[in-house]
């Protein structure tokens, strides 16, 4: 089978479309008996998809491994793995394993004309790009596969040889080997073992080095693959997990730091799944291994700390991407407008002057009791401005205050912070609500009940209105005054947040107006341009406090 690069879906779906679906159909469903339920209904569906040419494809990778009841390793891992990278999954299992994170308990291999009937319901209906292998138990099941392949090409092959599990538990018999030297061998784009794989394929001749892994990798390629990767996640008194990647000609070593972990039960069957996912999204193959071995590492570090079982190897968690899909979309932040009671606005030429890092200011201002931030950044240089976002985001997410970025939204987007703030004259907010989603917080500066109107037709979750008392902070900032506050105030359907000259002089006098939706003070200077953040912030809280009607969240 040659990997096509070129290979993409409109191309493939005119294939399907040319191909007489139903026909397939109809043979799949004799020789399994007619044991397939409902495939009159199913017939009529292949071809409408394959008719209308609507719908969506997902790049398609067919799983043949075994079952591990720890879903680290095996068909678990390679369906996690593929989704993990965008493809979808079908699975044809070869053996049920009992085992766990101390080690396999018991192989219940799948009877050969099961694992048959397995191929023949997926490869003659569901359009596999590529056909994944791990744990086959016998040679039979081997030939079994042999066959299917012969009937139903698929665009590459991905070959896992799984023969000891990584806590030295068999998991094929040794007539394997033959099996895989003279039949699979010749057919596999990639073939993947690791230290003890390549070892017992070649005869069990030692692998110590990375030059010994390119002499079995030659020595592997030999035996008929198109490509071969000899994994070192094993190799003895390496701090580097280093692979070697031979196509026949070039040797190449991808070299990754080997990360400590606990958890890496499994990152054999994940990297092989990623390689075939990688090859059915349409990569050429050392770019598929190269990403593969990429997102293993990616895993491995997001599994450090995982705490599953009571043996010594844990399993990856392959989905680690989907826990900040899901802190994002699972409404896990939704704007509270009491945060806005004690709001925060940092400012660089204040932190410079005072001599202190934006990340310690903002840790200052929240120990003293801020209850949002936002990060108003005027000079930075973008790339500074996103790496200060992103240590401050740490501090202000251990404390469970919001972060929001002042007119960036690009800075917003890059840090994942809680939301931005614009100003009258920034990016409009039903355009940054656009941008952002539903569930980040906008913040709008108005200065009148028409702009504050606007502000709520076009998606914002508050206003910020001033300036209420002079400023210097703001050059040329026209100031509304405590009457034009409490007319904004009136008007607005939003939370209102004070802005604009406000000190622990003055907050009181603000908070008085006793409007419901004025929901707290945003200071500058009053913080920031003081010799102690922590102490001044402390005051204006215990200000703000005693003068405004009792704050929900400080009565729970
Ligand atoms: N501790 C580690 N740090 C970084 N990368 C690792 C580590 N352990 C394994 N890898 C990488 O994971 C991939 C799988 O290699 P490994 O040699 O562990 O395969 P395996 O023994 O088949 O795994 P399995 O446990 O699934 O059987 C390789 O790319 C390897 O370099
Ligand atoms: C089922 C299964 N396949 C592969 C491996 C290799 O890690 C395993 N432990 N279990
Ligand atoms: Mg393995």
């Amino acid at each position: 089978m040659q990997i096509d690069p070129s290979f993409d879906t409109s191309s493939f779906m005119a294939v399907a479309a040319a191909s007489p679906s139903s026909l397939i159909y109809t043979r799949s469903s004799s020789t399994s008996g007619g044991r397939i339920p409902g495939s009159a209904r199913r017939t009529t569906a292949v071809v409408m998809a394959a008719g209308n040419g609507g719908g969506r494809r997902m790049p398609h990778v067919l799983t043949v491994a075994g079952s591990d009841s720890s879903a680290g390793a095996g068909i678990q891992a390679d369906i996690k793995a593929c989704r993990a990278l965008g493809a979808y999954c079908s699975s044809v299992i070869t053996a049920v394993t009992a085992q766990n994170t101390v080690g396999v308990q018991g192989v219940h291999p799948v009877p050969e004309a099961f694992v048959a009937e397995q191929l023949r319901s997926v490869l003659s209906d569901m359009a596999v790009d590529v056909v994944k292998t791990g744990m086959l138990p016998s040679v039979g099941v081997i030939k079994v596969l042999c066959r299917s392949l012969q009937e139903f090409p698929v665009k590459a092959l991905v070959v896992d040889p799984v023969m000891v599990s990584t806590s030295g538990d068999m998991l094929a018999g040794p007539s394997t080997l033959s099996g895989y030297r003279d039949e699979l061998f010749a057919m596999a784009d990639i073939v993947t073992p690791n230290l003890k794989e390549a070892s017992a394929l070649l005869g069990g001749i030692s692998l110590r080095t990375v030059s010994d892994m390119c002499s079995a990798a030659k020595s592997i390629h030999n035996l008929g693959p198109r490509n071969v990767l000899v994994k070192g996640g094993h190799l003895p008194d390496s701090s580097e997990a280093t692979d070697v990647f031979f196509d026949g000609e070039n040797y190449h070593a991808l070299r990754g730091s080997r990360l400590n972990s606990r958890n890496t039960h499994g990152t054999g069957c994940t990297l092989a799944s990623c390689i075939a996912a990688e090859l059915a999204k349409g990569s050429p193959m050392l770019q598929a291994v190269r990403r593969a071995k990429t997102f293993v590492e990616s895993a491995l570090d997001h599994s450090k700390d995982l705490l599953i079982g009571n043996g010594p190897q844990g399993p990856l968690d392959h989905l680690f991407d989907l826990s900040s899909t899901h802190a994002r979309t699972a409404g896990a932040r939704s704007f509270d407008a009491n945060d806005l009671f004690l709001y925060a606005v940092t400012d660089s030429g204040m932190n410079s002057k005072w001599g202190r890092s934006i990340l310690d200011a903002v840790e200052a201002s929240i120990e003293g009791g801020a209850t949002i931030v936002q990060l108003r950044e005027k000079e930075a240089a973008t790339r500074d401005f996103i790496e200060a976002a992103n240590a401050c985001l740490g501090i202000c997410r251990s404390h469970g205050v919001p972060l929001l970025i002042n007119d960036r939204v690009d800075v917003a987007l890059a840090c994942d912070a809680d939301g931005v703030h614009v100003g009258q004259s920034d990016m409009p907010a039903r355009v940054a609500r656009s941008i952002l989603g539903p569930q980040k917080i906008i913040g709008v500066s108005c200065k009148t009940a028409a702009q504050a109107e606007e502000a709520w037709a076009d998606g914002a979750d508050y206003i910020g209105c001033g300036g209420v008392f002079p400023t210097t902070t703001k050059a040329n900032n026209l100031t509304v005054g405590l009457d034009g506050f409490k007319a904004v105030c009136l008007a607005s359907k939003l939370p209102v947040v004070a802005i604009g000259g406000i000190s622990s002089a003055n907050a009181g006098s603000v908070m008085e107006i006793s409007v419901p939706s004025l929901k707290g003070v945003a200071v500058v200077s009053a913080l920031f341009d003081r010799e102690c953040i922590v102490t001044e912030a402390r005051r204006l809280k215990s200000i703000l406090m005693d003068s405004s009607s009792p704050h929900p969240k400080l009565m729970v």
